[in-house]
């Protein structure tokens, strides 16, 4: 599908056509129960983007996999939106652009897709522009924030491993941290999608100072469990800030997450839902994760995926070829 591209700016440098990046960004879990919007964890799932600049004027999008029948093939396309708007902050455009996308992370279900979108948008329009005006680091990861409103999930999609973010004055920052090696992340992902934005609409304003209380020692606790002792992990993974709230939107997760926390799995909501991530403490109680999900969902009838992944390292991947 082509079309034309929205008003080009006036006065903004065209890019030369023939610049190809290719950006390959994981997946993320972000909160891990009590570690609303600041803790997440980098997966192996990947999409990829490839995008070139092209004399043609206008835009080319082709997807293949995860939401191919769903996203727009225009310049709405997540992907491109953030490019262009990268790109526009730093006073620059383009003639015409060519986006072809292979997704696996699927959409709506807690894995970090729109977060992993907008990481590629901004680093392919981070690599399409000239030395001196590239973001760095920091620079990178706080516009990601800004555009995906809350740094948990583009965060470890950017730098791997686990990610603890924070805001201060309004730049979202950013530290990393080496997660044990015991630790095996097991998903069990829904059919069904849940817009990140509706679950943040069932949302308090407020909460109790005791919840608050209560949430910050297992939050703290998480990140000993994660990093040095995973016995911990599934008294760390117990949230009293959001999963209650949302459980009304996802009583089939919420459900799951009971038994296996009742057998005694550090299970919690991935992101906003309605994917259950258990943190199991080495590869034989993962298995056992496996099979107890694997029950319960026949059980109940529901035909979900049930996939044990590695923790992604490094995280986000650029390549540019110049043609
Ligand atoms: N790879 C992608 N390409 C284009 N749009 C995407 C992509 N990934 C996600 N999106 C957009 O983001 C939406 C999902 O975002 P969100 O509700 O935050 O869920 P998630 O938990 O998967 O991030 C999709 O419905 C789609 O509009
Ligand atoms: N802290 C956010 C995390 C959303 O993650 P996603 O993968 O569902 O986009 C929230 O809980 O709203």
């Amino acid at each position: 599908m082509q079309v034309d591209l929205p008003g080009q700016l006036p006065g903004a440098t065209l890019l030369a056509p023939g610049r190809e990046v290719a950006v390959t960004v994981p997946a993320t879990s972000a909160n891990l129960g009590p570690g609303f919007d600041s803790l997440g964890l980098a997966l192996s799932l990947y999409d990829t983007v490839r995008v070139r600049t092209t004399d043609e004027p206008g835009i080319t999008v082709q997807v293949a996999g995860e939401g191919a029948d769903q996203v727009p093939l225009d310049s709405s396309h997540l992907v491109v939106r953030t490019i262009l708007s990268t790109l526009a902050d730093a006073g620059y455009t383009v003639r015409g652009l060519h986006l072809s996308a292979e997704n696996v992370i699927p959409h709506g279900r807690g894995l970090g897709s729109s977060a992993a979108a907008i990481v590629s948008g901004v680093l392919a329009a981070n690599a399409l522009l000239p030395d001196a005006d590239r973001l760095d680091a920091a620079q990178v990861l706080h516009a990601c924030s800004a555009l995906e409103g809350h740094p948990d999930n583009v965060a470890p999609a950017l730098a791997g491993d686990l990610a603890i973010s924070w805001e201060t004055d309004g730049v979202f920052r950013s530290a990393r941290a080496a997660v044990h090696p015991d630790v095996v992340p097991v998903v069990a992902i829904p059919a069904t999608e849940l817009s990140t934005e509706r679950a943040r609409g069932l949302l308090p304003a407020t909460v109790p100072h005791r919840t608050a209380a209560a949430n910050s020692g297992r939050a703290a606790l998480l990140v000993h469990a994660l990093t040095m002792d995973p016995a911990f992990l599934p008294e760390g993974t117990q949230d009293f800030l959001h999963q209650d709230f949302r459980a009304p939107a996802m009583p089939a997760s919420a459900a799951l997450i009971q038994a296996l926390r009742s057998a005694g799995f550090a299970a919690a909501v991935s992101g906003a839902g309605p994917t259950v991530l258990c943190l199991a403490n080495g590869a034989s109680a993962a298995a056992a994760a496996e099979e107890l999900m694997a029950r319960q969902l026949q059980a109940a009838g529901e035909n979900w995926r049930v996939l044990r992944l590695g923790v992604e390292r490094d995280g986000a991947r650029v390549e540019v070829h110049q043609r």
